[in-house]
């Protein structure tokens, strides 16, 4: 079946999406990004340098900086744009959003609203047909063709089993999932797991600690989620287990790196600077604003916040957590 994609953020993963919607050869994929000079690279390339190297982009993918353009005869719109751009970014695309569906690929939390992806979606474009696709998928190794599973997940069982049936392969397994909530609050919340990770990791503190921190993690998520609204059987899914396990363990993770080198002691402006985007960073004071208004126990998760924003020294924050009294297992 011939289709259309305009997949929205030319950062690592846009890019690969577009490369893996690119391989069927009766799929046109346009990849736009907000930024000329990026896009003229990769056009003059065919390559995503800076974010994804050694992955070439076909000839056949079209690559444009012009919201029109993009969208144009599109049939479904794939939106990877870092969570912290993406209501400015769509703004670009209002009033060029008909009635086709988006699929949301952010992992993370808006400052100031908590708002989800799909949330700021629906606000800015008015879009009502909305999935999300989440799950453990780095960039570098989904733009490589390796195999990977991902859930997609939709209030409309109709769009998560259309999303499976025309992006999904043989290599790119796609479950579906009807909890939405869940599965964005899963992907946003890994992140900051997987900057904790990366403090233990910096630290040295060895195996048996980081199995501790994971296994605590994944119970704070899901309290935190289901606090929300969310199943907590998503939260032993793809989206929930199978990225907090990817995320806390990857060489890859952009997130996991940032807490190692902060857990090493590099100096936070330097860590913080960029260019590739650690959404932990900006989802830990969304959990942290949200948590000191609703008053739940996120003793990890407030711990990433005081380093990464507070500047707390990563030993005292550790020295924090481990005074805590162990209490009972369940989340
Ligand atoms: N990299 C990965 O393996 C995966 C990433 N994701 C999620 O996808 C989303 C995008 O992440 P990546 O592609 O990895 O980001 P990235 O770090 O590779 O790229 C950053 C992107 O932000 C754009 N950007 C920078 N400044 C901007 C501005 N002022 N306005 C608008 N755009 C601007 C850049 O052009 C670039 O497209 C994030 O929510 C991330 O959590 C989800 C699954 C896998
Ligand atoms: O979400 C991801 C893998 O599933 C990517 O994680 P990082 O942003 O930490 O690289």
């Amino acid at each position: 079946m011939a289709l259309t994609f305009a997949v929205l953020g030319n950062g690592a993963w846009g890019t690969a999406i577009a490369v893996h919607l690119s391989q069927r050869p009766d799929y046109r994929v346009k990849l736009w990004g907000a930024l000329p000079e990026t896009v003229e690279e990769m056009r003059r390339l065919r390559e995503n340098v800076p974010l994804l190297p050694g992955v070439r982009i076909p000839e056949s993918v079209v690559l444009t900086s012009d919201p029109a353009e993009a969208v144009e005869g599109a049939d479904c719109w794939m939106s990877a744009i870092p969570t912290a751009f993406l209501r400015a970014s769509l703004q670009r695309f209002a009033g060029l959003a008909s009635q086709v569906p988006i699929v949301s690929l952010s992992k993370g939390l808006e400052n100031g609203t908590f708002y989800r992806p799909t949330e700021v979606i629906r606000e800015v474009l008015g879009v009502q047909r909305l999935a999300v696709l989440s799950g453990p998928s780095h960039a570098e190794e989904v733009g490589r063709g390796l195999p990977a599973a991902v859930v997609a997940a939709s209030e409309e069982l109709e769009l998560a089993l259309w999303v499976q049936r025309h992006i999904g392969t043989e290599r790119f397994r796609v479950y579906t999932n009807s909890d939405v909530v869940g599965v964005e609050l899963c992907g946003a919340l890994k992140n900051v797991m997987a900057i904790a990770a990366g403090l233990c990791d910096g630290l040295q503190f060895g195996d048996n600690a980081k199995a501790a921190l994971v296994t605590r993690g994944l119970a704070e998520m899901t309290r935190f989620g289901v606090a929300h609204g969310a199943d907590s059987h998503t939260f032993h899914g793809l989206a929930g287990l199978g990225d907090l396990i990817v995320t806390c363990y990857s060489e890859h993770s952009r997130n996991r790196r940032v807490g190692f080198r902060l857990g090493r002691g590099e100096p936070r402006e330097a860590v913080l600077a960029g260019p590739q985007v650690a959404e932990g960073v900006w989802t830990s004071r969304s959990v942290y604003e949200r948590v000191q208004r609703i008053g739940l126990e996120t003793p990890i998760m407030t711990g990433v916040y005081r380093i990464v924003h507070e500047g707390q020294s990563p030993l005292d924050a550790v020295r924090d957590l481990l005074r805590r009294q162990p209490g009972n297992e369940r989340w």
